[in-house]
This record gives structure tokens, sequence and C-alpha cells, in this order.
């Protein structure tokens, strides 16, 4: 796999030697993981592992979700309504059952529990999508001094698929080229910053609309400091 980062990447943030730190040393991990997968992508680090949430712990998610949903929104304002038009639920952290995915991420990516957000659920209906986006906050947007604040920037994506869905709904990585189809349980993890530890370009993705059928997943975003205090 190719590592090289594109002169590009620099465009929305500057290299941070904590953040190559944290994606070197989260890779060696996942390296070392005979569960982890590692995509063939160009100019990203991206991870897989297939069946890693038990259709148990999928189900539970699930029904939360459907209990606690609201409309999804943005951090930064977008002149296209259809943007991003799924549904979201914040998932009580300190809830035993989210609990221990938490931990058992953290674990995982050997990432500090208290760097994670909050599990965020997201659900599409047919003809939801989540246009193409990154992961990573745009150092020069108004909103970044308050999540420098917050534990900084974003480092790893961890999102699980709850469902497999009918039609659509897939995970497309246009730039790192890699479409990754909704598959109950499967785990989908990528580093968005450079091995600069400067935001990635090549991360950006999109949640293609889903056509037939509900998808359901959750994501949880790594900052590279604390953000629960
Ligand atoms: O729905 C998807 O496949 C992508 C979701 C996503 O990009 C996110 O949660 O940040
Ligand atoms: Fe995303």
């Amino acid at each position: 796999m190719s590592t090289t980062a594109s002169p590009r990447t620099r465009r929305h943030g500057t290299p941070s030697p904590l953040r190559a730190r944290i994606g070197r040393q989260v890779a060696e991990r996942l390296d070392n993981n005979p569960a982890a997968k590692k995509a063939k992508v160009s100019g990203a680090q991206i991870y897989y592992i297939p069946g890693y949430l038990s259709d148990r712990d999928c189900d539970m998610l699930m029904t939360k979700m459907d209990e606690g949903s609201r409309r999804s929104t943005l951090l930064s304002d977008s002149s296209d309504p259809d943007f991003r038009t799924s549904d979201s639920c914040d998932l009580d952290r300190w809830s035993p059952d989210i609990h221990a995915i938490d931990e058992r991420l953290s674990m995982l990516l050997g990432i500090p529990a208290e760097n994670g957000e909050t599990i965020q659920g997201q659900r599409y209906s047919p003809g939801q999508q989540f246009r193409a986006h990154h992961d990573f906050f745009h150092e020069s947007q108004s909103y970044w001094e308050a999540m420098k604040a917050q534990g900084g920037q974003r480092t790893w994506t961890a999102m699980i698929y709850l469902n497999d869905v009918e039609e659509g709904g897939s995970t497309w990585f246009p730039q790192a080229g890699i479409r990754v189809k909704p598959e109950r349980g499967l785990l989908l993890i990528w580093n968005n910053m450079a091995l600069d530890g400067s935001p990635n370009e090549n991360t950006l993705h999109e949640g293609v609309s889903v056509t037939k059928g509900t998808k359901y997943i959750v994501t949880k975003w790594f900052r590279e400091g604390a953000w629960i205090r």
C-alpha cells in the first residue's frame, strides 16, 4: 500500500508530531492483530474487521437508535440541504452495553477511551445519504477554536455496520479508491491524518444513498487529546 501523502493534504491543517505518533502506534497495533485486515488503497490507512460486533450487540444498538434518533446535523454550513439527510442518535456512553463497546474499541486501537467522542448512531432510509466529506476538522473554519479546546483534531474513525442493506448505502472513498458494502457486524477503521499528522485529503468519503432497505451504522471519532475531562 502506498503511504505517501499528497501535497494537497496540507490544505486543511498543519503537520503534527503527536498525531503522526498516534497514526503510527495505532497502525502498528492493527498490523499485529490477526483479525484486522489492511485495505489495499492509495495514500490512506484503512483497516477492517468482519464480524467485529455480535448480532446481539447490533440488535441492541439498532433498537436504541430507533428509540432515540433525531435529524443529523453538520458542523459547517452547507448550501446543499441534502448533504446529510440521515437520522442520528448519541448513544449513552455510561450505559453498560455501550460502555463495553467503547472499551473494546479503545483497546483495539490503543487510544484512551476519554479521547473518543460519544458513539453516534446513524440511520438512513431510502434516498438518505451523507455526501462526500472529511471527518477531520478544517482548521481554517470558525468552529476549529472550539474543537481545539475539546480534544483537538479527529484522528481515527471507527465505524460499524449494524445490518446488511438491501441496495445502496456503501461507504465510498473516491480518492483512496475503495467502496465498502454494508455488512452486519463489520468494523471499518481509518486514520483521518496523513503520516506527518496533517489532515489527509485522501480520506474524503461518502455514505452513498440507500436505495432499498434501511442502513444502520455507528461511528466513533477519536480525538488527538482528551475529549472528556
Ligand atoms: O454512512 C456512511 O457510510 C459514512 C458515515 C460517515 O461518514 C461518518 O459517520 O462520518
Ligand atoms: Fe464520515
